[in-house]
Parts: structure tokens; C-alpha cells; sequence
């Protein structure tokens, strides 16, 4: 007997509706919209023991989102952690709550704004790379290239390490997160690699053990580098909060090695699931807002002119002059075209909560130990929530949009709720840092390929993100 009152396929003995999910990673997402054609906006199925809810209508995800006793992660987020341990993404319970509070000073736009000369330099290189190499009749992938940009982003701002990723071009670390990201999304899917017993006889766990190598090594890298430098500078605490508050004397690493809470430092182990969870959170999510913006912008040459034409209302006569961080805020239609961007290609395209309560959302009754997935993806394509859902228009967010498409609950790019991104502000900085300066060097030109979407943690493609380039002389 069903005891939700919510549609699902039929379910077999023991598998659940496991068989369905063994789908190639590109087929993943085409999968839940085939759920969603087939039962609605509210889906029920089992993996084999374990009951999952897809949600795909922002009525049923509101209470889910706002309600602050449901803030556990799915049963899948327990893929990640080999990778980043119990970090503020995967943790739960008075652990989350208690770091939550203790790291989001660290993200006030006080000390953001001394981020802008990091995203800067970073750019620069990114642009000098894509004037030599990649700017010719030649279709290129951008992905892995944007990815590594965003990696130094992170690492030099809220890490405070330069590793120039970018022209060491090692793109090891890039591989490595890019085969652990596949490998967890596989045992999202497939029930039985779930099962760590077998997992264990196939090749990939060689894969994964030697892609957590590379990651490990390089976050303990940071962490070393960095405690080195306190050292030889006898820094060994924070002389009060509001260095970290207000002045920005110390990065968010030196903040979790110096700073106390309930009295007590971070123990090595925690240090390191926070460093991996935001080397991680941090950069490959940005690396995706960015590439699929471009995407976008590459399929649309108005776009591309009408974000010329704002940086050359806010710039003035010399184009190639650095934002300040008042020019940032005033990138509107920047602003908007990110917007719409993330909306059709969101960075992050499922979350999962696990329900901790027998509750009712909406009218659906949803048992406890339930993991419910919010599928970003397909609600932000939903033709009841947006008119003419698959078209890019940017302008969509600048008027007064329709009634439904009002509920803050339908754009979820950045989740919302207790356990919204932390790193929001952060990531639209840098995307329109480094987006405008791309539109400013290049015309981005279209390439028919179809890219092949996959869910893997952060929205991929199969098939890569192929644009080509023009220069442009300003
Ligand atoms: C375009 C860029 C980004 C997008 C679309 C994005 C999206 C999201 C989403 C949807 C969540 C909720 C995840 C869940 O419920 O499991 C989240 C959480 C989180 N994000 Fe981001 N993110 C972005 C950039 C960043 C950046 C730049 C950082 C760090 C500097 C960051 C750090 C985090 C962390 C630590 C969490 C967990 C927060 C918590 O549970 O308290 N993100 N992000």
C-alpha cells in the first residue's frame, strides 16, 4: 500500500524503482522529467528500500525550504563524505548550526570587497590565455579552463594561497574533482554501487582513492602553507573578532585556524572538512554560473552588445578600465543575464533534504527517514512558473513578473532558507568580474553541439561547453 498520497511509478520487490535510475549520467536528468510528464509535480519512488520524493513545483518546495527543523541532507549526500567529511555543505544538527553562524561573517560584503583585486589578476590571465590560444576558428570546451580560474578565485581570496592553477596549468585537482563528481553521482543513481561492499570490487574505487589523493593533498597543501605563514609572522590568535569582521586582516583559513568556538579551536579534522567542502562549493559551482552564462550569451549576440553597452555607460571612454566595486553593483543587466543563465543552467541542479519529521507540505504527506529531492532543474524550466520557460530572456527578471513567477521559492539557484548558499554574494562578484571582461576581449560565437546536461553534483556537459571566439579591440 502506498502510504504517501503522492503518484509514482510501480514498484518491484526489493530493487524499489532502482532498475529505472541505471541510466548514463546524461540521461539522468532527461529521467525526471520523464517522472514528472508521467505523474506530476510530485513524484514518490524507492530506491530499493529507501523512499525518495522529486519535487518539481515551488508550493511543495516552499515549506520544505523554509522550515527550519528540516535542514538534514538526503541519504545521497552520504557519497561525499569520503571526499568532505562533515563540512558545512554535508553537517547537520547543532554542528551545522554552530559553524553556520560561526563562518558567515567571513562572507560579509566588507571583506568581499578585498576579493576584487584577486578576481582581477585572475582574469587577466584568463583573458591573455584565451587571446593566445584559444581564439581562433576552432571550437573549444570551456570548461575545464573556467574551472581552473575559479580554483585560483578561491584559493588566493578566501584561503589566502596563491597557487596560479591557472598557468601551471595542472589540471590534476581539475580531473580529480571532475572523476570524484561523476563516481558520487553514480552511486546517487545506481543502488547497488551505493552498497560499499560491492563499490569496493568495482574500478572505481581505485578511481576515487586516488582522486580524494589529489584533493586531500592539495587542501592539506593549502592548510600547511598558510599555518606557515602565521607561524613565521607569530600570529597564534585573533587579536579580536573584528579583524575578521570588518578589516580583513585574516582570510576565512586563518579564521578557521585561529578563531574558538564554544571556547574551543577547530580540531585538524575540522579545519579539513571546511577547507574541502569550500575549495570544492567554491569554485566548481562558480566555474559551471560562468561557463553555462557564456554558453548562453554565445547563442545571443544582442546580449552580448547590451552588456558592452552597460560596461561602456559604467566605464566611460576607457573600457579597459578594473571595476571598482561600486561599478559591480551597478552591472544590472549583467546581473540579469546571470540571473537567466542560472535559471535555465543551474549551477547546482538537485538538493536533497532527509526528512526528520512525519510532515505534510503542501497537502503531500511525507513520511520521516523520506529524502526529498528538489529538482532546481526542472522547476526553473516549469511552464506554469515561467511564460515560455526554454526561451533566454533576461529582461524576464527586470519587469514585474507574473504572479507565480514572483514566489522568491521559484528562482532556487542559490537554495534559500536556512540552508541557502553561503557563498551567493561571492559568486555573483566573480561571475561579472570575470564575464564582463571576457564580453569586453571577445565575441563569443555559437557552436552546434549539444552539450549533453549531466547532473553530476554541479551541472555538466557530456559532450563539454563548446563556444568559439572572436577578438574584439577595445
Ligand atoms: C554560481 C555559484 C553557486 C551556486 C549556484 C551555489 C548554489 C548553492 C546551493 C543550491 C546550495 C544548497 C546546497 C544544498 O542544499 O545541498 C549551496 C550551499 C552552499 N554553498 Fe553555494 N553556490 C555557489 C557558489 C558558492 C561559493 C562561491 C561558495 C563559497 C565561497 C559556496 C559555498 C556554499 C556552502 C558552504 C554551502 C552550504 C551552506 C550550508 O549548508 O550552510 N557556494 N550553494
Amino acid at each position: 500500500s502506498n502510504k504517501y498520497n503522492i503518484p509514482g511509478p510501480a514498484v518491484l520487490p526489493l530493487v524499489g524503482n532502482g532498475i529505472d535510475f541505471l541510466v548514463r549520467r546524461s540521461q539522468f536528468l532527461p529521467l525526471l522529467a520523464k517522472f514528472q510528464k508521467n505523474f506530476g509535480d510530485a513524484v514518490r519512488v524507492y530506491l530499493f528500500h529507501s523512499p525518495y520524493v522529486l519535487l518539481y513545483h515551488p508550493k511543495y518546495i516552499e515549506p520544505l525550504m523554509i522550515d527550519n527543523d528540516l535542514i538534514t541532507k538526503g541519504k545521497s549526500y552520504t557519497f561525499l563524505l569520503d571526499w568532505l567529511g562533515l563540512g558545512l555543505l554535508t553537517s547537520t544538527g547543532y554542528k551545522w548550526r554552530s559553524h553556520r553562524k560561526f563562518l558567515t561573517p567571513a562572507f560579509h560584503f566588507n571583506i568581499l570587497q578585498n576579493f576584487l583585486p584577486v578576481f582581477i589578476k585572475n582574469e587577466k590571465v584568463l583573458i591573455r590565455k584565451l587571446r593566445t590560444s584559444y581564439c581562433n576558428d576552432k571550437s573549444f570546451d570551456l570548461f575545464p579552463i573556467i574551472a581552473l580560474t575559479a580554483l585560483d578565485n578561491i584559493t588566493e581570496s578566501i584561503m589566502g594561497v596563491c597557487i596560479n592553477a591557472q598557468e601551471n596549468s595542472n589540471s590534476k585537482y581539475v580531473q580529480s574533482i571532475e572523476d570524484l563528481s561523476q563516481i558520487v553521482t553514480l552511486r546517487m543513481r545506481n543502488p547497488f554501487v551505493a552498497e560499499e561492499a560491492i563499490f569496493k570490487l568495482t574500478p572505481y574505487k581505485k578511481i576515487q582513492d586516488k582522486a580524494l589523493e589529489v584533493l586531500h593533498g592539495q587542501t592539506n597543501k593549502v592548510i600547511e602553507i598558510r599555518k606557515e605563514e602565521l607561524r613565521s609572522a607569530n600570529i597564534d590568535k585573533l587579536s579580536s573578532d573584528v579583524d575578521i569582521g570588518m578589516k580583513n586582516k585574516h582570510a576565512f583559513l586563518d579564521l578557521l585556524l585561529l578563531a574558538e568556538v564554544d571556547g574551543k579551536k577547530l580540531d585538524e579534522e575540522q579545519i579539513r572538512e571546511e577547507v574541502n567542502t569550500f575549495m570544492f562549493e567554491g569554485h566548481d559551482t562558480t566555474a559551471s554560473g560562468m561557463v553555462f552564462s557564456l554558453f548562453c550569451m554565445s547563442k545571443h549576440p544582442d546580449v552580448q552588445e547590451k552588456i558592452l553597452q552597460e560596461q561602456k555607460e559604467i566605464l566611460g571612454d576607457d573600457l579597459a578600465r578594473e571595476p571598482t566595486y561600486n561599478d559591480l553593483k551597478k552591472m544590472k543587466y549583467l546581473g540579469l543575464v546571470i540571473k537567466e543563465a542560472l535559471r535555465l543552467y543551474p549551477a547546482v541542479p538537485l538538493i536533497q533534504r532527509l526528512i526528520t519529521k512525519d510532515c505534510e507540505l503542501a497537502g503531500l504527506r511525507v513520511k520521516k527517514n523520506t529524502s526529498v529531492i528538489v529538482d532546481i532543474f526542472h522547476m526553473q524550466r516549469h511552464p506554469d512558473v515561467f511564460d515560455n520557460p526554454l526561451e533566454f530572456r533576461p529582461e524576464r527578471f527586470d519587469t514585474s513578473p507574473t504572479a507565480t513567477a514572483n514566489n522568491v521559492f521559484s528562482w532556487l539557484s542559490f537554495s534559500a532558507g536556512p540552508r541557502n548558499c553561503i557563498g551567493q554574494k561571492f559568486a555573483i562578484m566573480e561571475m561579472k568580474v570575470t564575464l564582463a571582461a571576457i564580453v569586453k576581449n571577445f565575441k563569443l560565437l555559437p557552436v552546434d553541439t549539444d552539450p549533453g546536461l549531466c547532473s553530476d553534483l554541479v551541472l555538466r556537459a557530456e559532450n563539454g561547453v563548446n563556444i568559439k571566439l572572436a577578438p574584439r579591440h577595445i
